[in-house]
């Protein structure tokens, strides 16, 4: 197995989950937002204010190539709108790699999101009540995309570690 993609809504935890994934099964692991901070040296908010977002999805569609085609194993964590556009939803499947939906109900989602809203630009600006309106309609919207993973682990209720085993699980 070369490549654990974790995919999911903003918040859903893909970021902290494949932190501590990464030290628990001993996979190095790439944060898609973060390599493409690296790349371009500016912050995702940045990116979308002086580029735009369909620049972004660009971006993000040509180094998410890349990681998978890198020869290493890596876990990859993937933004909450990666497999939602340019087709990425259909790199999800495919030989030597393992995708998981890290499946977030509403009510989680907005318990993290309200306090952690600064730094993603497409909610940045919403209040509570918007966030939650915004939350249901565009979850609903994304989640045929997210449903193309292979495996799916409910996080609700869930310790970080919790979440982990979940996943050690799923890839035993
Ligand atoms: N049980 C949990 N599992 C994962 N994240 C959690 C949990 N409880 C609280 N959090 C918090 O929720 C947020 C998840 O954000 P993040 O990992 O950046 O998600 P994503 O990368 O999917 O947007 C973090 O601030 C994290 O500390
Ligand atoms: O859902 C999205 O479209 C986005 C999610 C973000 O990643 P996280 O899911 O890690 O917050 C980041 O890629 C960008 O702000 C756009
Ligand atoms: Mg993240």
């Amino acid at each position: 197995m070369k490549k654990i993609i974790l995919l999911g809504y903003m918040g859903c935890g893909k970021s902290t989950i494949a932190t501590n994934l990464s030290k628990k099964v001993q996979i190095p692991f790439v944060d898609l937002d973060k390599y493409i901070e690296e790349k371009t040296n500016l912050d995702i908010k940045t990116i979308f204010e002086k580029h735009g977002e369909i620049y972004f999805r660009k971006l993000e569609h040509e180094l998410f190539l890349e990681l998978l085609q890198s020869p290493e194993a890596f876990i990859i964590g993937l933004g909450g709108g990666t497999p939602c556009y340019a087709n990425n939803h259909e790199l999800l499947l495919g030989e030597n790699r393992v995708s998981i939906y890290l499946k977030a109900s509403i009510e989680t989602l907005f318990e993290r999101l309200a306090h952690h809203k600064s730094k993603r630009p497409l909610i940045a600006a919403k209040s509570d009540g918007e966030l939650k309106e915004f939350i249901a309609k565009h979850l609903f919207d994304r989640s045929y995309y997210y449903n193309q993973a292979q495996y799916k682990v409910v996080v609700d209720g869930k310790s970080i570690q919790e979440t982990v085993a979940d996943i050690v699980a799923v890839l035993a």
